[in-house]
């Protein structure tokens, strides 16, 4: 069981303060999002993690060991990114026997099958393929490697409505098969929110939330009724957001107990995406 542990990092490029005190571990078996809003620093969070960026301050830990400029810790650990490091004239083919060299105990099986499945030509040019072909060629890598930890930047930049279901279907298929890490980094929320077990909100440079998932979501509530009865059920809840239509208000509050059952409002359940929003428009009018 292998954990990996990010310690007070911090980035900044030049003036550019991007992560501040970064603190999250990332353990065995578990499917990760990673969200947050537009340039909070997702990617460069990644990227450090993966040796592929140096932090300005602060470590990451692999089994207690630091993993920055540590070959043998970053053999566990697989980025995929949007950014294209094969050279054009090659085919998918040659990809993914590179990737195979390089990691070892590639799953060729498995990449036989995304290849059928996902209608993957072996012999085309990465320069022939599209923006949603390509992500496909590298999520194959990202799902055939047979490292612990693949963190997935954007996953499924340029995929179609089917072709993300797919995704989704076998990366579940994937760690159903062998459990491993999987951190994903996405603004398509609701798409992911049946599969995730953990979510990290980043905002301002370090983490705003850090929790269960199924915990995160049973202790937040929409709260909907005539103003004044809404305001008098959540006069001591953390509330995140008020939104008035007509004459009805609804708030959506969170850390409530299994007994918050108010009188004369109705109460429901929120979802992640109405629930991110929320957490990050409170962080962001802090
Ligand atoms: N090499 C760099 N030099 C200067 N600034 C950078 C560099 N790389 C990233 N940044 C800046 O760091 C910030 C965080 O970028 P990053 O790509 O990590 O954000 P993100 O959360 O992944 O964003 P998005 O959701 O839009 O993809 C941005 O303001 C970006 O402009």
């Amino acid at each position: 069981m292998s954990v990996i542990e990010v310690q007070h990092l911090q980035k900044h490029f030049g003036q550019k303060r991007v992560l501040e005190d970064v603190n999250l571990s990332f353990a065995s078996g578990h499917i990760y999002a990673l969200l947050g809003r537009n340039g909070v620093g997702k990617s460069t969070l990644l990227s450090i993690i993966n040796n592929r960026v140096l932090p300005t301050a602060g470590d990451v830990l692999y089994d207690g060991v630091s993993a920055i400029e540590n070959e043998a810790a970053q053999a566990h650990i697989y980025l995929m990114n949007d950014l294209n490091y094969f050279p054009s004239d090659k085919r998918v083919s040659w990809v993914l026997k590179m990737v195979g060299m390089l990691y070892g105990d590639f799953d060729w099986q498995l990449a036989a099958h995304l290849q059928q499945v996902f209608k993957l030509d072996g012999q085309a040019k990465i320069r022939s393929l599209s923006t949603g072909q390509r992500t496909i060629m590298k999520l194959i890598c990202a799902l055939c490697v047979p490292v612990d930890f693949v963190l997935l930047d954007e996953p499924v930049l340029g995929l179609d409505a089917p072709n993300r279901e797919l995704f989704y279907q076998e990366l579940l298929q994937a760690y159903g098969d062998r459990p491993r890490t999987f951190v994903i980094a996405t603004h398509l929320i609701e798409e992911i929110a049946r599969m995730i077990d953990h979510v990290f909100v980043l905002a301002d440079g370090r983490m705003q939330v850090d929790q269960d998932a199924d915990a995160l979501l049973n202790s937040a509530r929409t709260v909907t009724g005539t103003p004044a009865a809404v305001e008098a059920a959540i006069a001591h809840q953390h509330v995140l957001r008020r939104q008035q239509v007509g004459n009805q208000l609804s708030a959506i509050v969170m850390d409530v107990s299994q007994t918050f059952q108010p009188a004369a409002v109705e109460v429901g359940g929120v979802d992640l995406q109405s629930l991110f929003i929320a957490l990050t428009e409170e962080q962001a009018n802090a």
